[in-house]
């Protein structure tokens, strides 16, 4: 873990653009929490000279402490309103920037990097614990010292031996203590953030597989997991509550303590008259409300162990490499030119097998091309090369003459459209979904990329057409009618190379072979690559590309492919024998009549 103050630094710096909204909201708490000091001064001194008077029958101009009074009780009463809204809005600003720069940290990591999909779950608990750091920590910290050495200050003007007691305790009170609790309080702080990260992450992905879990009947043995972590949880809470619990039962203590020593020294003073006795009463006051400020410090330690666990995670990524370097003077992004493979190789990391190796070929501007293979072959990391989300290990790729390298990553990418094997969409309508692809783009274009994917017709009969809300990661949508979308969402992007990887998943073989027609046609002068398992639409492609075990292992079109590479008719074989398992009657799925594609397993 990180020193202390390498994590405050830390803090600091990611706070810095809302350092003004802070130090405002401190500057106001110190004037509310000095009125309510002052209010409880002034109104034991007012009341006490108010009794002095009555027994003396001495008259006394009320009028002056009763506005002081009443002024101090509006500045407490406005401050503590104005000292919440500023540093809660300064707080929800700083988790908004935390965000943003968490964002900043994986984006050129890469999706690579970020398979794990707990891990995002994770990092959410971390940054919204790190909202503690200020409201829990910086400012009571800040706060409480400020007033607790203007208080002490003043005493120091009635007796410097009362200053000198009350310093003491409340050292004790609002450092060694504190400084005990949160000792004892940063394992199980950690423990909480962690457990509470993990039993966020496990229900979400219960949740998310509550389909699978039902119908394999595995829902038992997950909620107890989730159970356990709550127990945990519990019980970690249980442990932070007691210390909290002690602390402040310490602080009570030591308030007592105090009070009982300022009256010690206070009445020899009175009685000697180096003292008023309407001094007495004021004096007390000030102490109980030095100690009401010091006890928000043991809490503050407290939430210093959660807060340092969560920012130990979140410091981790900033040490994390970017899957891919950018160069230090980027080459103007790729035109319409030759890719050129030469001896590529990759893995992704340094101990892994080889995810793809010597592969060499030119995709000729313009060419269709499709990628076949068995899962596993490197397929995925073909298409991840090109768009540099993985790093090549050995050899180069060429675009346009210059190494991939040469390019801006996001120049690269803003080359290419993209369609992945599990198409995101976001929880908002159609339209926005679609836009993302080109937020510009126009609603004639918009409805000439969807016509193109075939989904044109599907988003009309949509409740509210494109301004149809997909539900969260489209939930309302079938699966080919997302695939689709994202497609449309692809098309928008006008841009030489188009990569498309299982475009035809979820799809049945009619709808399949008229988004087929439909793409053929419309990208037909732009570089296609098409990664797919759907043999009935391959054989369509003038180049096929066969991969297995991380190497290219053919390269022709469907007919030579069929009389010279061994593993092409494997995957013809095993992808026929499926369509035919699907349409056997006794597959109970009544008559179906072979469709034309089956008569190439014969010709295979
Ligand atoms: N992010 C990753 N980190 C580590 N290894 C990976 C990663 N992605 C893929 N691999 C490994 O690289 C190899 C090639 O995987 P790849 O996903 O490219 O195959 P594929 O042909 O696309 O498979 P599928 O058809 O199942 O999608 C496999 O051994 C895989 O386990």
């Amino acid at each position: 873990m990180n020193s202390l103050g390498s994590d405050l630094r830390w803090w600091l710096r990611l706070a810095r653009p809302y350092a003004g909204a802070f130090a405002l909201g401190v500057a106001v708490s110190i004037v509310t929490v000095s009125a309510n000091m002052a209010l409880l001064a002034v109104a034991g001194w007012f009341i006490a000279s108010m009794a002095a008077a009555g027994l003396a029958g001495a008259g006394m101009n009320y009028f002056t402490p009763a506005a002081v009074i009443r002024g101090l009780a509006i500045v407490r009463t406005g401050g503590r309103y104005l000292e919440r809204l500023i540093t809660h809005d300064a707080t929800l600003r700083l988790l908004t920037g935390l965000r943003v720069w968490f964002y900043r940290q994986i984006e050129p990591l890469s999706t690579v990097d970020m398979r794990n999909g707990d891990l995002l779950a994770r990092v959410r608990a971390d940054i919204d614990t790190l909202d503690h750091v200020y409201l829990r920590l910086i400012a009571p910290v800040t706060v409480g010292l400020a007033c607790l050495l203007g208080a002490v200050a003043v005493m120091w003007l009635y007796s410097p031996a009362v200053a000198h007691v009350n310093l003491a305790l409340l050292g004790v009170a609002g450092i060694a203590l504190p400084g005990l609790t949160y000792r004892l309080g940063r394992a199980p702080g950690a423990a909480a953030v962690d457990t509470s990260a993990r039993m966020k992450a496990a229900a979400v992905d219960w949740v998310e597989g509550l389909g699978e879990l039902t119908v394999f009947g595995a829902l038992e043995p997950r909620r107890e997991t989730i159970d356990a972590l709550s127990r945990d949880w519990i019980a970690h809470q249980k442990q932070l509550s007691k210390l909290s619990g002690l602390s402040s039962a310490g602080v009570l203590l030591l308030t007592n303590l105090a009070l009982v020593g300022t009256a010690c020294f206070l009445v020899p003073l009175i009685r000697s008259g180096a003292l008023q006795p309407v001094d007495f009463a004021p004096l007390i006051l000030l102490v109980m409300g030095c100690f009401e400020a010091v006890a928000l410090m043991p809490g503050a330690w407290q939430a210093l162990g959660q807060a340092r666990a969560a920012t130990a995670r979140l410091r981790a990524f900033e040490d994390r490499r970017p899957a891919v370097a950018e160069p230090a003077h980027p080459a103007p992004p790729p035109a319409c030119e030759a890719i050129r493979f030469d001896h590529v190789g990759t893995r992704y990391q340094a101990d892994d097998t080889w995810a793809l190796r010597e592969v060499t070929l030119t995709i000729a501007p313009g060419e269709h091309i499709a990628v076949v293979g068995p899962s596993g072959a490197g397929k995925t990391t073909f298409v991840n090369l090109l768009l540099r989300l993985a790093e090549i290990r050995e050899g180069e790729i060429r675009w346009d003459g210059r190494p991939l390298s040469a390019y801006r990553a996001a120049d690269l990418r803003a080359r290419i459209a993209f369609v992945p094997q599990r198409v995101y969409l976001f929880h908002t309508s159609v339209r926005e979904n679609l836009l993302v692809g080109r937020p510009e783009a126009t609603a004639e274009d918009m409805i000439a990329a969807a016509d193109v994917a075939g989904i044109h017709d599907d988003i009309m009969a949509l409740p509210e057409g494109y301004d149809t809300l997909v539900g969260e990661e489209g939930l309302r949508l079938s699966g080919g009618q997302i695939r689709r979308i994202g497609i449309a969402r692809a098309l928008l992007r006008d841009t030489p190379l188009v990569i498309l990887d299982e475009p035809f998943e979820g799809l049945d073989m009619r709808t399949a072979a008229r988004l087929w027609s439909r793409l053929e046609r419309h990208l037909a002068d732009r570089t296609l690559i098409v990664v797919s398992h759907d043999l009935a639409r391959v054989h369509d492609f003038a180049r096929i590309l066969v991969l297995e075990n991380a190497g290219l292992v053919a390269d022709g079109d469907h007919a030579t492919l069929v009389r010279h590479c061994e593993t092409y008719r494997r995957l013809q074989g095993a992808y026929f024998n499926r369509r035919l398992d699907r349409h056997a009657p006794d597959a109970g799925r009544g008559e179906t009549a072979p469709t034309p594609e089956l008569s190439l397993r014969r010709h295979a």
